[in-house]
């Protein structure tokens, strides 16, 4: 069963009188095997913000079901929704997001703290989980100390700290020089390599080519994906490019040329 399911999932904005409704998402349906690296790709306002935001439960769709770790996310009280976020989901953004108050272990516990874990058991997983980051001899500086690579891989612990079903990213090395961009995306491959499911928002194709997916959205609709399949990092970048350029051209998969068939012809299998 996969650990994300997506069926026919539409997002409607409206405005406060009702005018101006934005359709964001149309039609999506998708879902993610546990263990696999999928990146979402699309141009600014093509609806990924929105798709994060539903897959977290931070937002209802307007229409369609979202199936996350075997709880249909629309049978979740308002209530409820942090705890099962905290228990099945762990986040990393953009701009880290750590308390400047907190030190490094304090940033990485806050999730243990908020579910009330015995503190020997937070402990036992802090000190299993900062060497696996590079922080084990970081764990009493604080977020100020540290460099901004340093600091995403604190928000990464504290991702990770609660062993979640899914780690949700947005945008992770957007605040990143592109070596401590590499460096993270290099952590993100061995965690998924250890079996961390892993779904990530990015404008880069560059950090796309690290995972084993790639969904490009055009217009709040699934364009196309590509398999990595057994193609090297840098194969995969090039038809991400190609993909990119054709959405936008406004091309259709197909009208790029090699880049859908070829892909079609290696793994099988192809979107919409
Ligand atoms: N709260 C909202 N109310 C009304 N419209 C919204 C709202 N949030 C997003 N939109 C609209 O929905 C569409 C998709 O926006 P979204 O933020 O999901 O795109 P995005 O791909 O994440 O963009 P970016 O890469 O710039 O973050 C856009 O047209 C946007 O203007």
């Amino acid at each position: 069963m996969p650990i994300l399911e997506l069926k026919n999932v539409a997002k409607t904005y409206h405005t406060r009188f009702n005018a101006n409704a934005v359709q964001a998402l149309t039609d999506i349906s998708l879902s993610v095997e546990a263990g696999e690296y999928v990146a979402i790709m699309g141009e600014s306002g093509s609806g990924k913000s929105t798709l994060l935001n539903l897959i977290a439960a931070l937002d209802k769709p307007t229409a369609g079901s979202i199936d996350l770790n075997g709880t249909e996310l629309s049978t979740i009280p308002e209530s409820r929704a942090a705890k099962f976020r905290r228990e099945h989901l762990g986040f990393v953004f953009q701009d880290f997001n750590l308390l400047d108050t907190f030190n490094v272990k304090d940033n990485i516990l806050l999730p243990l703290v908020l579910s009330k874990t015995p503190v020997p058991a937070m402990e036992k997983r802090v000190l299993a989980l900062a060497p696996q980051l590079g922080l084990a001899d970081k764990l009493t500086k604080f977020p100020y100390e540290l460099s901004g690579g340093q600091q995403q891989r604190v928000a990464a612990a504290r991702a990770l700290i609660t062993d979640p079903a899914l780690l949700l990213a947005d945008e992770p090395t957007g605040a990143l020089d592109s070596h401590t961009a590499d460096e993270l995306l290099t952590l993100f491959g061995k965690l998924n390599q250890a079996g961390q499911t892993i779904l990530m928002v990015t404008h880069s194709a560059v950090a796309a080519s690290h995972a084993q997916r790639v969904l490009f959205i055009r217009d709040g609709r699934l364009f196309h994906q590509l398999y990595r399949g057994d193609l090297s990092q840098d194969e995969l970048l090039v038809k991400i490019s190609d993909t990119m350029t054709a959405m936008l051209a406004k091309q259709t998969p197909t009208q790029a040329g090699k880049t859908a068939s070829a892909d079609a012809a290696h793994t099988g299998k192809e979107a919409d």
